[in-house]
């Protein structure tokens, strides 16, 4: 267990801009992140994988303050201080399919420049037991399922053991038990760690973060604990037979009854809400529905 970031080591970002061309991708985005994970939550086009780009010194902001682990990564030291310190998934990793996973993770660990050979491969190798690859580190990476190859990628981000780990969509792609899998790990990496997690699964969320902060149209949408986020549709979730009016979303289940998220009527029959109805309804108000 690592031990808490000290405030001077803390990552925050302030009044952040992200422009591309015309298009505002973060508008005035302000946060803080603390020790445990973090869940990004936004629909298609937020901003997440801009704000996570960011952090990730990979992308400078048009606009605004950004301090990562305490170092301004607008300075050269420092940015490549806080790379060494900071574990970054991208969406999509860009995999050698003719590497095996033992030689793509030492790849990584050769372009964070872990120089010493022997020590490098020590790494490489605790990093692929901390994901459970071990027996297949001579498997070429062509040759894994998705769910392997993510974890090859998990494992290449936990070289040099970050203080800061960054995932973006990380279980995007996985069967329900490797899912599971994966949410273990995080769940491990989380502690007395900083854990920003990307992702459009409310149930990853709902299981491993302890807070979630939500991101619509470049902006700051909330910013709570996941029951915070439940607790906003509380009294707006309701079943009925079809699609009721005053619904802003919602969908037929199962059992063929609707379930409604909105305005419900007087006498209906009200249903306990989840973080996934608080986070519709979210997204709903945003996109101008009243509820
Ligand atoms: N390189 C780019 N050039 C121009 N516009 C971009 C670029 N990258 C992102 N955008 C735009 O910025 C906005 C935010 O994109 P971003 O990828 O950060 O969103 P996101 O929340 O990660 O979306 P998704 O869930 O689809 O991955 C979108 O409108 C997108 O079209």
């Amino acid at each position: 267990m690592k031990p808490n970031p000290s405030t001077t080591d803390r990552t925050c970002i302030t009044d952040l801009t992200v422009r591309y061309g015309r298009a505002t991708a973060l508008d005035n985005v302000s946060l803080t992140l603390t020790t445990g994970i973090t869940g990004l939550l936004g629909p298609n086009g937020a901003g997440k994988t801009t704000l996570l780009r960011v952090l990730a010194t990979a992308l400078v902001p048009t606009a605004g303050d950004i301090q990562v682990l305490g170092r301004d990564p607008r300075t050269p030291r420092e940015r490549q201080e806080v790379r060494r310190r900071m574990g970054y998934l991208p969406q999509s990793p860009g995999f050698h399919r003719h590497f095996t996973a033992f030689e793509f993770v030492d790849y990584v660990a050769i372009l964070k420049e872990h120089t010493v050979r022997s020590a490098r491969h020590a790494e490489v190798r605790r990093v692929l037991d901390a994901v459970g690859l071990s027996a297949e580190r001579s498997k070429k990476l062509k040759a894994l399922s998705g769910g392997m190859r993510q974890r090859v990628a998990l494992a290449a981000t936990l070289i040099g053991d970050p203080e800061l780990l960054i995932l973006d969509e990380p279980t995007v792609g996985l069967d329900p038990e490797q899912r599971l899998r994966f949410r273990e790990l995080i769940a491990d990496l989380g502690e007395g760690r900083t854990v920003l997690l990307s992702t459009h699964q409310t149930e990853d969320v709902a299981a491993l973060c302890g807070r979630v902060v939500v991101l619509g149209g470049g902006r700051l949408r909330h910013d709570a604990t996941p029951q915070g986020l439940s607790e906003l549709a509380r009294g707006r979730v309701w079943f009925s037979r079809d699609r009721a009016l005053g619904s802003v979303a919602g969908w037929r289940t199962g059992t063929g009854v609707h379930r409604n998220i909105g305005v419900p009527p007087e006498d209906a029959e009200l249903a306990e809400p989840t973080l996934e109805d608080g986070y519709l309804l979210l997204n709903a108000t945003q996109e101008g529905a009243t509820v």
